[in-house]
């Protein structure tokens, strides 16, 4: 990983581009010419589920057999590797680009987290440095031909978010909400951000809708049902799927396994699974669009 992690290069925050930002350009133009489709998986609140769908959606695209690279840019609050139970640093080739970790022959997962000597340690860094890793890795990293790679951000519209999208203005954004009205007025505001910054916006996703009783079948609507879907119809954007509440996500996670590759059937392993092909479906559709504008 080249050495620029003392703040000081800018990392695009204006001002006229150094040669060295001038290689990098060419470096993040060249990886991204090589993904077919990249995916910006973002939310208003924390803990709404956006890992676990990045986690799910990633590894269910893998499953189908295309090939798929995770990038988890949380740098203060990774939950890739544990979801996915990785852990350790990130090997370097031969041309000093990194080399993602595999975890298996079609998911490669590179995340913030292999960056820290001690995942427990707390990260002190500025907005800077945050976006020089996160524009390091995806010039620095060896990712190959995607067919997707998905990006996982930490909540809101900060540094690492605002990065992503400076540095990939193609991202197809997947709006994660809760049914609740505490986590839909955070999104809203993130739906007004991506808008502001002119990002596509796929859709988006409620997680966390409704819980099938697991006795009696009976779906309880613990957080409310329904908000995310009126959300979207609120802002003409696409709904793109509910994810229920469902014990099996956090078996699964503890387990460092995502739920669609468990064996059991489970609802969340159904619904995610569908909402993999959703997005596959609507991220084709969107590229065809705006080929056709391009034309
Ligand atoms: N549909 C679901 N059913 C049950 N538990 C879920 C579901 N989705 C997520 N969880 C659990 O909720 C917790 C938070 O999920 P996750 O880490 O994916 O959220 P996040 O939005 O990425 O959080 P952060 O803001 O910390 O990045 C995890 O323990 C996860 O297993």
């Amino acid at each position: 990983m080249s050495e620029c992690s003392s703040g000081s290069c800018g990392g695009g925050s204006g001002g006229k581009p150094s040669a060295k930002m001038k290689i990098q350009d060419e470096m993040i133009k060249s990886t991204l010419e090589k993904i077919k489709y990249k995916l910006f998986i973002m939310s208003g609140k924390g803990g709404v589920g956006k890992s676990s769908v990045s986690v799910n959606v990633a590894a269910a695209l893998a499953a189908e057999g295309y090939k798929v690279g995770l990038l988890d840019v949380d740098i203060h609050g990774p939950s890739v590797p544990t979801l996915l139970g990785i852990s350790g640093t990130l090997d370097i080739d031969r041309g000093s680009l990194i080399i993602p970790k595999e975890y298996n022959e079609n998911l490669h997962v590179v995340s913030m987290e292999s960056l820290l000597k001690d995942p427990d340690q707390a990260v002190l860094w500025r907005g800077p440095m945050k976006t020089s890793a996160i524009r390091q890795f995806i010039s620095d990293v060896q990712w190959g031909e995607l067919d997707f790679l998905v990006v996982d951000s930490p909540p809101g519209t900060g540094d690492e978010p605002m990065t992503v999208l400076k540095t990939i203005p193609d991202a197809l954004s997947v709006v994660v909400t809760t049914p609740q009205e505490v986590s839909l007025s955070d999104v809203r505001k993130s739906i007004n951000f991506l808008q502001y910054a002119k990002a596509p916006i796929l859709g988006v996703v409620e997680n966390m809708s409704g819980l099938v009783c697991p006795h009696c079948h009976q779906a309880i609507d613990l957080f409310k049902k329904g908000g995310g879907k009126d959300l979207a119809e609120k802002y003409g954007l696409d709904f793109l799927g509910a994810i229920p509440l469902d014990p099996a996500t956090v078996v699964a996670g503890d387990l460092g396994v995502p739920v669609v590759l468990l064996e059991e059937d489970s609802f969340a392993k159904r619904a995610f699974t569908e909402l993999a092909g959703t997005i596959a479906a609507a991220a084709q559709s969107s590229l065809e669009a705006a080929s056709t504008t391009n034309t």
